[in-house]
């Protein structure tokens, strides 16, 4: 068991993905946009993190003039063509391991790019996966072709034929994987987290043992001693829809927003944390006031990621 950080400065690169091309609601490639608005950078600066942003205002110009669905799946040029590229932003971030790497979505497909580059940079590392949704279907399961509900099929090798994702290495063992908060579960994903062991928490489990449990057997499964560089890919529709409103996909009996806030000061307090997804965040969704607590709340954890305490 450590007692010191794997990051030894406070020095943070922020990533913006403004990209919505994994789901077809328009908005959420201004999550970012509003998230800094918000005043990230300055409550980060106030913790004492020096922090570095690069926004990808640009990511919209990969967008193909064609581009057919291949394998099920929807909008892949361009999907592949804005991961493939931020993956490597996020790896020249996380390769020197003295820096943070936060990166703000845009839909959950870009986790493609973010767990690429970090698992490039830290290859033991695990990955905590806080989700109402398994994001593990793979071509041949999804209902919806939409790309932001496959990510984990490519990142753990299951997936493995389809043309426009040749690039994306299964850097993900199961065993290194784990989720937090699941409730709506596609059958074929079920059949998928059998098949493969992976350690699941959902919402039940949240419900029987508490989240404090849930957190620490999550810890057990992926990081039993306590050593691996951590991971955190945090899809704000693992919130209950009453605390994060505005995104693409809620589903109601979601975390409390104590919980969410928990899972990150915990895995803070690991000293392992090397790296954070906060994504989905939708701005265009909802009433204005609702995508206000929405950013609100994807600031607040963001936080609790680099260590904001109550006391
Ligand atoms: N990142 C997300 N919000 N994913 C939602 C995925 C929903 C559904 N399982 C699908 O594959 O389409
Ligand atoms: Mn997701
Ligand atoms: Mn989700």
């Amino acid at each position: 068991m450590s007692n010191r950080s794997i990051i030894t400065t406070k020095d943070i690169s922020v990533i913006g993905i403004p990209f919505n091309g994994g789901q077809p609601r328009e908005g959420v490639q201004g999550g970012p946009q509003k998230i800094i608005e918000h005043g990230l950078l300055e409550q980060l600066d106030t913790m004492g993190w020096k922090s570095t942003y690069q926004p990808n205002d640009d990511v919209n110009q990969l967008c193909p003039v064609s581009d057919p669905v291949v394998m099920n799946l929807k909008n892949p040029k361009y999907v592949s063509a804005v991961t493939n590229k931020v993956a490597q932003q996020v790896l020249e971030s996380a390769r020197s391991h003295d820096k943070f790497v936060l990166t703000l979505g845009g839909d959950h497909s870009i986790a493609l790019a973010t767990v690429s580059g970090i698992f490039g940079a830290y290859p033991d590392a695990c990955l905590i996966w806080v989700d109402a949704h398994a994001d593990i279907n793979k071509p041949e399961t999804t209902d919806s072709g939409n790309i932001h509900g496959c990510p984990l099929s490519f990142l753990t090798g299951i997936s493995t034929n389809h043309p426009d994702f040749q690039w994306v290495k299964s850097v993900v063992k199961p065993e290194r994987l784990t989720y937090i908060g699941l409730r709506d579960v596609d059958d074929g994903e079920k059949e998928i987290l059998k098949e493969l062991g992976i350690k699941a928490f959902s919402m039940h489990h949240v419900d029987k043992y508490g989240i404090g449990k849930v957190v620490e057997m999550a810890l057990d499964a992926v990081n039993p001693n306590r050593d691996l560089p951590i991971h955190l890919s945090f899809d704000v529709d693992a919130l209950d829809p009453s605390v994060a409103p505005s995104t693409g996909t809620p589903v109601r009996g979601g975390l409390t927003f104590r919980e969410g806030h928990y899972i990150c000061e915990r895995l803070h307090e690991t000293g392992l944390l090397v790296a954070t997804d906060i994504v989905e965040v939708n701005p265009a969704l909802e009433d204005e006031e609702s995508a206000f607590r929405t950013v609100q709340v994807a600031c607040s954890l963001a936080r609790s990621c680099l260590g904001e305490s109550l006391l």
